[in-house]
């Protein structure tokens, strides 16, 4: 039996500046005197969408220097989500994290957020709106408004606070009886959330604070944002397909009551002209 109980899958695009102080930082957090799990039972997995930035060369120099990582290049396929579900198919661990390559969710907190998950907590979220964690102050203001505008969008599919964090931990049991999954854009943890029906209770929060990108730059682009907009309405379907058909079945029961209300009010006014002249 493999002795790795926890793997971390770090989408990465053009992220070669990157690869190196987050595989370092991820171990070194691991091998801090009272880090909660052990670095010889956690891999790192980077899928890589063909950047071609000399990532692969870095990811094995590192292999080479004892770290548990490896690199998967994709060359048919392209996007965070579906790079996210790939590296957990891939995964040996029971517990997968989730994180971005660019240091905006700190290595440090990776400990925390592995420990987290058990068989109680099926799913653990890195939230960055919780008492004492901060936003870095260098986040543009249209980034936060972007942010907690989708995260007030997603309200009514999950109780959890900051479903769009991206930093986020799944136990393998549950992600697969996932079905349907929505890979496209980037919102694979919402997804999640809503297709694996996770209770509140199963939410393990860890709050964290949310960091500026390293090196290189962000792939959010306008159809990044179109795509979770489709999402979002795939999403109220699927949860709430029930109340959907209720409300599109009493929105028209009203308008056909109404337009009968008015139709008897033109006509009577008809009549009573007729009458009149
Ligand atoms: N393999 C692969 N990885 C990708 C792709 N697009 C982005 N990534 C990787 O996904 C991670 C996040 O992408 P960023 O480009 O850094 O996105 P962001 O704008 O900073 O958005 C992040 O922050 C949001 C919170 O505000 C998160 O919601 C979002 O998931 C993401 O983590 C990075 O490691 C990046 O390399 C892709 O097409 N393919
Ligand atoms: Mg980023």
């Amino acid at each position: 039996m493999s002795g790795i109980h926890y793997s971390v899958v770090v989408p990465a695009y053009r992220e070669n500046g990157n690869l190196r102080p987050l595989v370092t930082r991820i171990f070194g957090a691991l091998s801090q005197a009272g880090s909660p799990v052990s670095p010889h039972e956690v891999e790192v997995i980077v899928v890589d969408d063909n950047s071609r930035d000399g990532s692969v060369e870095t990811v094995d120099d590192l292999r080479r220097e004892g770290y548990n990582v490896r690199i998967i290049v994709r060359t048919t396929e392209r996007g965070l989500s579906s790079a996210v579900v790939r590296g957990f198919r891939e995964a040996q661990g029971d517990n997968m994290l989730c994180m971005d390559a660019d240091l905006q969710h700190p290595p440090e907190y990776v400990p925390a957020m592995l420990a987290s998950m058990s068989p109680t907590k099926q799913f653990a979220l890195g939230t960055r709106y919780a008492k004492g964690v901060a936003i870095d102050e260098g986040w543009p203001l249209y980034r936060r408004v972007i942010s907690n505008g989708a995260r007030l969008l997603a309200l009514p599919l999950t109780s959890a606070s900051d479903p769009m964090s991206g930093f986020f931990g799944i136990r393998k049991e549950t992600f697969l009886k996932a079905r349907n999954l929505n890979s496209d854009g980037f919102k694979i943890a919402l997804d999640l959330l809503v297709k694996c029906n996770i209770p509140a209770k199963a939410i393990a929060e860890v709050p964290f604070s949310f960091g500026v990108r390293a090196e290189g730059e962000s792939k959010l682009t306008g159809k990044v944002m179109i795509r979770y907009l489709e999402q979002l309405a795939e999403l109220y379907w699927y949860r709430h397909s029930g109340l959907v058909i209720f409300l599109a079945i009493f929105l028209f029961v009203l308008f056909v009551f109404f337009a009968q209300t008015l139709l008897s009010w033109y006509g009577g006014f008809d009549d009573q002209s007729q009458g009149r002249y």
